[in-house]
């Protein structure tokens, strides 16, 4: 095919949204990917639960793994005050050429760093490179397998404090069991399943809320 689904996705926010204001970016991509075609999005669903846990986190600094075309970059992002940010690792350049176009159609690049890369790479430089001390909220939405060993390194690294909160998606669809059982049985963290569906479809799927307790 001529385009690629993430190139549809932004036509549909530059022919239906209007610049800088992300409430209608954020629908247009649902209505595209419920009605055009299905993405792998959070989606309005899970996307309110993930706006409530922004809210009742009101986060600093967050860290998103896994940015695709910058839907949940953008519905995080919407709900942070002046001086906080969001910092979205993605390694595919194409999907994050993509990301950065949502996110300025938004009009919300100046709380966005977007970092062209893979998560194992950068976490390790988040401190050095972005002077952040702690995460107060990471977002895991990128590859299911990678999430336990990235939340390691979170751990390693010194990303993850008392308070942390970590919210995973999927956790049921496509599943994310290692990790799963690491949270919910580790004495470190508070964990919590919000059970909802898979974005666009009636196929359950849920978000994992985990809270460092610290050590
Ligand atoms: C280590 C590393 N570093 C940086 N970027 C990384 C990275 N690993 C992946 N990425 C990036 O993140 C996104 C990948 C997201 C993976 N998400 C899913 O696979 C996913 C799948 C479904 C799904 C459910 C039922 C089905 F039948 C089919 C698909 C639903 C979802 O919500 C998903 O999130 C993508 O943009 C990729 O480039
Ligand atoms: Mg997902």
């Amino acid at each position: 095919t001529r385009t690629s689904r993430p190139q549809r996705i932004l036509k549909a926010v530059q022919t239906k949204a209007t610049v800088g204001d992300p409430q209608s970016v954020i629908t247009a991509i649902d209505h595209f990917c419920r009605h055009r075609e299905w993405a792998m999005n959070v989606g309005d669903e899970k996307g309110s639960i993930l706006d409530s846990v922004v809210n009742e986190v009101s986060p600093v600094t967050v860290l998103e793994l896994g940015t695709y075309c910058g839907y949940s970059t953008v519905r995080i992002a919407r709900l942070l005050p002046p001086g906080a940010c969001v910092i979205t690792l993605e390694f595919n350049p194409d999907y994050a050429a993509i990301a950065r176009q949502v996110i300025k159609w938004s009009g919300l690049e100046d709380k966005v760093q977007l970092v062209e890369g893979a998560s194992g790479d950068w976490i390790p430089w988040m401190k050095e490179h972005f002077g952040v001390q702690a995460f107060d909220l990471v977002f895991l939405d990128h590859w299911k397998e990678r999430y336990l060993p990235d939340t390691k390194l979170l751990e390693e690294c010194g990303l993850i404090q008392k308070g942390t909160v970590l919210l995973a998606d999927n956790v049921i669809c496509p599943g994310t069991p290692d990790y799963l059982e690491y949270v919910r049985n580790s004495p470190h963290y508070n964990s919590q399943y919000y059970r909802s569906h898979l974005e666009y479809t009636k196929a359950e799927d849920g978000l994992e809320k985990s809270v460092f307790l610290g050590y």
